[in-house]
């Protein structure tokens, strides 16, 4: 079932239509929800242990992939072998949706067909069904000649695979069918969204015409939310009653002239948001001192100029014309070609590959630890940490994201971004205190720091976030809360401790509290003190 709460669709001073508030919406407030969108589609690297349905995951990142709905096996469709189901139930409701159309099509293919490929097949099905829903599809953005006039490789691909899709489809190729297949793939292109799990691990492709007209801005005033195949947009702000909901379409972390670049390829506009507004002047395109001022040791970079002026990112990375401005953009664009760079299919993540461009920029002593690309370099590489099951390194990186980076790239505490971390955060206190005669263990407890208080308090913090971050159906939250009533319940931990020393429930909760309180200003000093932290995290990087 869709609900799209008091919100319509009209004309936006953007371009084109946008999605416009009809009441006055607070903070995590529900604008749009939704069962499943029109298409969703899985990424190939998911299908082998995803159900291709309701989107459950058979294998977890650790950690990281914690709360999403877990299937314990996802079983082939024995017609086409290329897609896996958790139930009897999803197969049969798939089969009814889209399968029985798709089954042969995909069968008769030695590899499985692309995702975007797929999607293009389903659009032009949804062009001739008959339903309002499917008849909104007519009513989207294509930029159809934007993409042809911008040409290049892009628009080579999409022209394959639109011939694909209608080979697949079993049409004779015609201008007539060739034409309305360009579309549906612009279409695609230029209205789809990453469909990921609560926790914003990549799963696939999502597409539907009712979440499609939110416009963008770099401070967006809302966030879309997958639940399984389950979507909704909620306030990330206060919404006014006539205002314009705006999402955004990418990192809104990233500098300026990334922004700007990555939407004007990929969606045809120059965004004039506030932040756009205040170009390189936006405090966070900032460094600590003007750019004349920077350390010596950055000149290391002046034999790489001239290879990566040659690159066609360089001129989203400018900063400036002078020498010392090109050396700190070489230096921007140096660190980002480590998070575009994709590891091998299968390898695990290497913590190193982060680790390298985050302590480059920082000995620049020019970069604050908000600016990007450290944010999305920080997240990587405790991702990293975490899939090479290296818990301490993973758990210093999660405490400076926690403490140091989120409250200032997400403002809002209940930005789902920033609650996913605080649960990663509070899951890896929660196993790394398990060992509380570990030499790192013994280290934080000397700095103030005890995980397992950490670990409550974060549960406390997420108790009160989530309902709105993910809402309080979502599973993600029914998991929050079930960790938060087992900690509160039995206390963990500290509960085994204080009933050993003979203190009773009720003291043990005042004790808590105002554990809790003394706690934070010494996490807050252990995540700042660079070489306390430093000297942490190199004793566990030899
Ligand atoms: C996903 S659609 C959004 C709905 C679209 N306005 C429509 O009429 O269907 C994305 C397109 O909307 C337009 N758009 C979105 N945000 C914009 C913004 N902040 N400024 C200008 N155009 C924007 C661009 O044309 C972009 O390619």
């Amino acid at each position: 079932m869709a609900v799209a709460i008091q919100t319509e669709v009209k004309s936006s001073p953007l371009g084109g239509r946008g999605l416009f508030a009809t009441k006055k919406y607070a903070p995590g407030d529900v604008l749009i929800s939704l069962d499943r969108p029109l298409i969703a589609v899985l990424d190939n690297a998911r299908i082998e242990d995803t159900c291709s349905w309701c989107f459950s995951w058979t294998e977890l990142p650790v950690l990281s992939g914690a709360g999403v709905s877990q299937a314990s096996k996802v079983n082939w469709c024995t017609g086409c072998k290329k897609v896996k189901y958790c139930s009897k139930r999803c197969q049969s409701q798939a089969w009814k949706a889209e399968h029985r159309r798709e089954c042969k099509i995909f069968a008769a293919q030695p590899e499985s067909i692309p995702n975007t490929v797929v999607a293009v097949m389903r659009m032009l099905d949804g062009l001739n069904a008959k339903s309002d829903l499917h008849k909104a599809i007519l009513d989207m953005q294509t930029h159809r000649d934007d993409f042809e006039k911008a040409g290049g490789k892009k628009w080579e691909a999409m022209q394959l695979m639109a011939h694909t899709a209608l080979k697949f489809l079993g049409e004779k190729e015609s201008a007539f069918k060739l034409e309305p297949t360009k579309m549906a793939m612009c279409m695609v292109m230029c209205n789809s969204s990453r469909l990921v799990t609560p926790t914003f691990d990549p799963l696939g492709l999502a597409l539907d015409p009712r979440t499609c007209v939110i416009n963008h801005s770099c401070s967006p005033s809302a966030v879309v939310v997958f639940d399984g195949p389950k979507i909704a947009v909620r306030a990330l702000k206060p919404i006014q009653n006539g205002e314009e909901v705006l999402i955004s379409y990418v990192d809104s972390s990233a500098p300026f002239g990334v922004r700007q670049a990555e939407l004007k390829d990929q969606y045809f506009f120059n965004c004039t948001c506030i932040k756009c507004k205040l170009g390189l002047k936006a405090p966070q395109d900032a460094f600590f001192k003007p750019n004349s001022e920077f350390d010596e040791r950055i000149k290391v970079i002046d034999d790489m100029i001239l290879e990566i002026v040659k690159d066609p990112a360089w001129p989203r990375h400018v900063l400036g014309e002078t020498m010392d401005d090109k050396r700190l953009s070489a230096l921007q664009f140096y660190a980002y070609s480590f998070l575009d760079s994709p590891d091998a299919e299968g390898a695990t993540p290497d913590p190193t590959k982060f680790r390298k461009p985050i302590v480059i920029c920082r000995n620049t002593g020019m970069w604050p630890l908000t600016r990007a690309p450290l944010p999305a370099l920080y997240q990587q590489y405790a991702v990293a940490c975490l899939s090479a099951r290296k818990y301490n390194e993973a758990l210093v990186a999660l405490i400076r994201l926690y403490v140091l980076i989120d409250p200032e790239v997400y403002p809002q505490p209940h930005h789902p971004v920033r609650v996913v971390h605080t649960w990663t955060l509070a899951s890896l206190a929660k196993a790394v205190s398990s060992d509380p005669d570990s030499s790192f263990c013994k280290a934080l407890q000397a700095c103030g720091v005890d995980l397992s208080v950490l670990c409550l308090a974060l549960l406390s913090e997420l108790h009160e976030q989530v309902p709105k971050s993910h809402g309080l159906e979502s599973r993600f939250a029914r998991m929050v809360e079930a960790t938060w009533g087992a900690m509160m319940e039995s206390g963990g931990e500290l509960d085994v401790q204080y009933s050993q020393r003979g203190v009773d429930r009720s003291r043990w909760q005042k004790i808590l509290n105002e554990q809790i309180r003394e706690l934070w200003p010494k996490v807050r000093a252990f995540a700042a003190d660079e070489s306390l932290a430093a000297e942490i995290d190199q004793a566990l990087a030899e």
